[in-house]
């Protein structure tokens, strides 16, 4: 199997430089591979560092420590110390993030906003909008919704269109920070199917997920965060 993604002895401090620059140690030492076809889901409580490693992954986060290898194509990408552009780059073809929060882009659709990773991965417009119905249709989104713009939808509507964003454009790997959280048993089934969709098309995915079922279900193996956790060392 093919190594999608892969850190090296990664670690991260928080610098508060309102409070005179107090160093707050968050992880070291983070080591972990995950491969394409591969469902991985980091473990360990609360402020262990979960979603930080994430953010690291997608370049939200600096990563001031190790290294952070990434396929792209047939070259190895370090985000560590990758330039911005080439981080945008990275999200558009190789990295997605599906999240619980839609960030609603005031008059766009429901249907485009869902559209618009797939068109911008180079699918035809009516091409695109077609999966994104489908998409839509598959988390029981009311139809009645799809022209509208996400932005007086329910808090669970709008976490479902931001799912089918999520999902519907191809990206080798897949980060997903509690995709599950707060949807309904149909729901979260459907997810659960997107997620075994991926995998058999040998996506490598990254995930935190505080739902034990679903993390039962989907997560091949777990990455416990806390003996990483800087404190502690
Ligand atoms: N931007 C930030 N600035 C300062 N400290 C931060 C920042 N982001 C996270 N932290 C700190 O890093 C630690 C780890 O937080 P993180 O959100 O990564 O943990 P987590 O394991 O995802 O927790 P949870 O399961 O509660 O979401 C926490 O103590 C948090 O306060």
């Amino acid at each position: 199997m093919r190594t999608r993604l892969c850190l090296n002895d990664v670690g991260k401090t928080f610098t508060m430089h309102l409070q005179g620059g107090l160093a707050i140690p968050v992880v070291a030492g983070v080591s972990f591979a995950v491969d394409a076809g591969e469902c991985v889901v980091l473990g360990g409580p609360s402020g262990a560092g979960k979603s930080s490693i994430l953010k690291m992954i997608y370049g939200n986060y600096r990563c001031e420590r190790g290294q952070i290898l990434v396929t792209e194509d047939e070259k190895i990408v370090n985000i560590a110390s990758a330039a911005p552009r080439q981080v945008l780059a990275l999200r558009q073809k190789t990295i997605g993030y599906v999240s619980q929060f839609l960030r609603v882009i005031p008059r766009v659709s429901a249907e485009n906003v869902v559209a618009e990773p797939l068109i911008a991965q180079g699918t035809g417009e009516a091409a695109a909008r077609k999966v994104a119905r489908d998409l839509l249709a598959r988390l029981n989104v009311p139809e009645a919704l799809w022209g509208l713009p996400p932005a007086t939808f329910s808090g669970g509507e709008q976490q479902r269109v931001n799912i089918a964003r999520g999902f519907i454009a191809h990206y080798p790997l897949l980060l997903l920070d509690e995709p599950t959280a707060s949807l309904d048993a149909a729901n979260r089934a459907v997810v659960i199917d997107l997620v075994n969709e991926k995998k058999q098309q040998g996506v490598a995915m990254l995930g935190i997920l505080h739902d034990l079922d679903v993390r039962e279900v989907i997560a091949d193996r777990v990455v416990d965060v806390s003996g990483f956790s800087a404190r502690a060392a």
